[in-house]
């Protein structure tokens, strides 16, 4: 699946993620970053590796926001398992109003969710045996039983929560040179009161270079010898 193109940017949010994917897709014509943590440090590494590439005559034609993340157990994500984002969207980034939360789409102010191709969505699916569903960006992790029900309210089809997704697409979109974004996420921990003993990071980064190693090669990672398919 990410064969199909020639020069792919994987943005993960920090260096262990980031060798993860290595880890599995470390191939000619795919870039892997650790581009910090959270919407802003996520955009702004995104933009200046699209510029970067770009100044440089070799543009990206893919690009893949990717991690661990919290998953919503009440649509049946759970640790470990694997999320194609169907819908990438911005889910704090608005005001707090007395009728609730507004948007920054409410506000008038812009989008607050990015839509990668449902053909790429579908494909990733099918290589890593994933599931789908809305994949929501915030600035604050979710700690509370409250907080994970407004989220599921507003977004029923919410699969998992993480904090740059929206980030690199909306610098992938800002860039203009209409590449397609992706993202894909492993499953560390439940999205609801915070419990930081029941995360499971090891588990969700070899996940994370599972799910690569199939998006890599059809056959399944675990029968995949060294190196990148030809
Ligand atoms: O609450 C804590 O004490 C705590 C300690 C260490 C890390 C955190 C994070 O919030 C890590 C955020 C980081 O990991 C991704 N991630 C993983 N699970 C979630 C989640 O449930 N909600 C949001 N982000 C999550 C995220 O993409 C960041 O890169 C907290």
């Amino acid at each position: 699946m990410l064969g199909a193109f020639a020069r792919v940017l994987v943005v993960a949010a920090v260096p262990a993620e980031r060798d993860a994917v290595a880890a599995a897709a470390e191939c000619p014509g795919v870039e892997i970053v650790a581009g910090g943590v959270g919407p802003a440090a996520a955009a702004a590494s995104t933009a200046a590796a699209l510029v970067t590439a770009a100044h440089e005559g070799r543009p990206y034609d893919l690009v893949v926001a990717t991690g661990i993340s919290g998953g919503f157990a009440e649509n049946g994500v759970l640790v470990g398992d694997t999320v194609i984002a169907e819908r990438i969207v911005a889910a704090d980034l608005g005001a707090e109003t007395p009728t609730g939360f507004a948007s920054v789409a409410d506000l008038g102010f812009g989008t607050a969710e990015h839509l990668p191709p449902a053909g790429l969505v579908r494909s990733a699916q099918e290589a890593t045996g994933g599931k789908r569903g809305a994949v929501l960006s915030v600035s604050t992790t979710t700690g509370t039983r409250q907080r994970a029900a407004d989220l599921l309210a507003r977004h029923p089809g919410a699969a998992a929560e993480a904090m740059e997704g929206f980030g690199v697409a909306q610098a992938a979109a800002a860039h203009g040179r209409g590449a397609p974004v992706l993202e894909i996420r492993t499953v560390s921990n439940a999205v609801g009161p915070r419990d930081r003993a029941a995360w499971r990071v090891p588990e969700a980064l070899a996940a994370l270079t599972t799910a690569f190693g199939r998006l890599v090669s059809p056959r399944r990672a675990e029968d995949r010898t060294e190196g990148c398919p030809s």
